[in-house]
């Protein structure tokens, strides 16, 4: 009788272990796996290269990620635009990145540091410099590319071989001493990190949990940073085709081996202390808040951040900083014009450069993708001086969205709103993304479980996405109501996708 009873504890035992090992082990496993499958060019896609080697299909073939980058909106339209001039020439870029690489090594070897470790030249094949060289006027990265995928597991893993605090432009413009000129950020701590291959990248730290909702009471501009708002910007921008977010990863850092030890800035080694409940914790050097309470720590060592590839140096990709006209105002009472003025953006759409070319259409994308995140910090923006007025905004610093996943801030879609246009490329796709085969929401969720701090977004911020999305479409339906197609619509693909109707009058004629 008793051995019966344990024979049946036992096997309840193990088949309640089995289940919990399937539901959060082998599952979610099966399902980085198959999403790991879709950095095989589209072509593969449906005749399923796992099939073929005998193995499980998996969901591969039900990828809605794959089925989306495979849509005709996202395959190349070079022969439409024509090919795209790229930011930096090859020659000159490759060597100034040597030219770099040999300073440094030359630096190492006066301290007597010459480990093997470290390479004396940058090498074409390293995923950083594949991805400076492929900056063009249409994009930071092109589409289905590999080496992008490569860059981002590089970011994750790649060993670092220096790291130190930011520098602000004027430092690395090389116009003063960079001892001097350590931005104050305590609030915003973010590290320099110099990799072993020479590439480069700033990590922003876990500041805040992702269940974490910020509070109702905090304004914008004292909301911290999250990293994981960093992670999933660069990939919403992804899938909205906009491919204008510097591509970011998620790591865990030691904090001991990876940062302490490796840099040579005593201002920034000497900020590591250890608390109370015996964590390595560190904090920034700064002009304000620069306390312990500020500090982030590891546990004990390590802690997860996000980590954004650097662009080309500005010496060699200059870049200009400009006002956004819908910035916010960053005190309590202040109000900024365009809060105010319902006729705003007339007078925006009357001053250079926003009275012609594409920059105010930019300024609208960038006002929807800010709205999906729930982004209010859009102070400046920056883009590159030699693509000019027309070229595409870098989606810079998206660490303040995904902060309340229950509230959609209206406000940020003023752009849009207030003046009544957007890019029909830019529209079609918003409506792909709302169609239930291409689900935005479906999508990310997809798209961010490739990365190494899966999950990234919670389940209410994804479903945030599709609310907001509608949200969208609905502004630009009342703005044709109001105003017609032509005013509203501003063709940038011709009739091409014409097809597209989704039922709607929003986009076919
Ligand atoms: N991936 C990158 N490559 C090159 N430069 C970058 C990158 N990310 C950020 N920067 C530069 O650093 C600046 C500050 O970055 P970011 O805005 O993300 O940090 P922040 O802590 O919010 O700083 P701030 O308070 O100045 O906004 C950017 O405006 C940009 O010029
Ligand atoms: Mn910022």
């Amino acid at each position: 009788m008793w051995g019966a009873r344990s024979r049946f504890l036992i096997v309840l035992l193990f088949s309640t272990a089995f289940t919990i090992d399937l539901l959060f082990n082998i599952l979610p496993k099966l399902q980085q796996r198959s999403i790991r499958n879709l950095r095989c060019p589209c072509e593969e896609s449906f005749n399923s290269s796992a099939v073929l080697r005998g193995s499980p299909p998996l969901n591969t073939t039900l990828s809605k990620l794959r089925q989306l980058f495979s849509h005709p909106l996202y395959r190349e339209q070079k022969v439409a635009r024509g090919t795209g001039e790229p930011l930096v020439e090859k020659d000159d870029a490759v060597k100034y990145c040597n030219y770099k690489a040999k300073a440094a090594n030359r630096r190492r070897a006066r301290r007597g540091d010459t480990g093997t470790k470290y390479q004396s030249r940058v090498y074409l094949a390293s995923n950083w410099l594949k991805f400076h060289l492929a900056i063009d006027r249409y994009g930071l990265y092109p589409r289905l590319e590999p080496f992008i995928d490569d860059l981002l597991e590089d970011l994750a893993v790649v060993d670092i071989s220096d790291v130190d605090y930011t520098y602000d432009e004027k430092a690395l413009n090389g116009r003063c001493n960079c001892k001097e000129v350590v931005k104050p950020s305590g609030v915003h701590l973010k590290l320099l990190l110099k990799f072993q291959n020479f590439g480069k990248a700033i990590f922003k730290p876990m500041k805040q949990k992702r269940e974490d909702e910020t509070p109702a009471d905090v304004f914008y501009f004292v909301d911290i940073q999250r990293h994981n708002a960093e992670i999933a910007a660069f990939h919403l921008d992804r899938i909205l085709d906009f491919r204008r977010v510097p591509p970011v990863a998620g790591r865990k850092l030691n904090l001991s081996r990876e940062v302490r030890d490796l840099t040579r800035n005593e201002d920034l080694k000497g900020t590591f202390f250890i608390s109370p409940e015996n964590n390595v914790c560190f904090f920034a050097r700064c002009l304000y808040s620069c306390k312990t309470e500020y500090a982030v720590c590891g546990k004990p060592h390590l802690l997860e951040g996000s980590v954004s590839a650097f662009l080309p140096d500005l010496h060699i990709a200059q870049r200009e900083l400009i006002e956004n006209p819908w910035s916010r105002s960053y005190t309590f009472a202040d109000k900024k014009e365009w809060e105010t003025n319902p006729n705003y953006c007339e007078k925006i759409k009357r001053t250079p450069p926003y009275n012609t070319g594409s920059r105010l259409l930019n300024v609208i994308d960038m006002a929807i993708f800010d709205f999906l995140t729930g982004n209010m910090d859009r102070h400046h923006f920056e883009v590159f001086t030699k693509f000019g007025k027309d070229g595409y905004i870098i989606h810079f610093d998206n660490a303040r969205g995904f902060g309340k996943h229950s509230h959609d801030e209206l406000s940020i879609l003023a752009p849009l709103i207030q003046c009544c246009r957007i890019k029909k490329s830019t529209l079609l796709r918003l409506k792909l993304l709302s169609q239930p085969d291409y689900r935005l929401s479906d999508v990310m969720r997809e798209s961010l479980l490739h990365d190494a701090l899966s999950p990234v977004l919670t389940e209410p911020h994804l479903l945030a996405l599709d609310r907001r999305l509608q949200a969208v479409l609905k502004a630009v339906q009342k703005c044709l109501q109001q105003h017609g197609f032509d005013d509203v619509i501003k063709d940038d693909v011709g009739d091409e996708f014409d097809y597209m109707d989704f039922n709607s009058n929003a986009v076919a004629r």
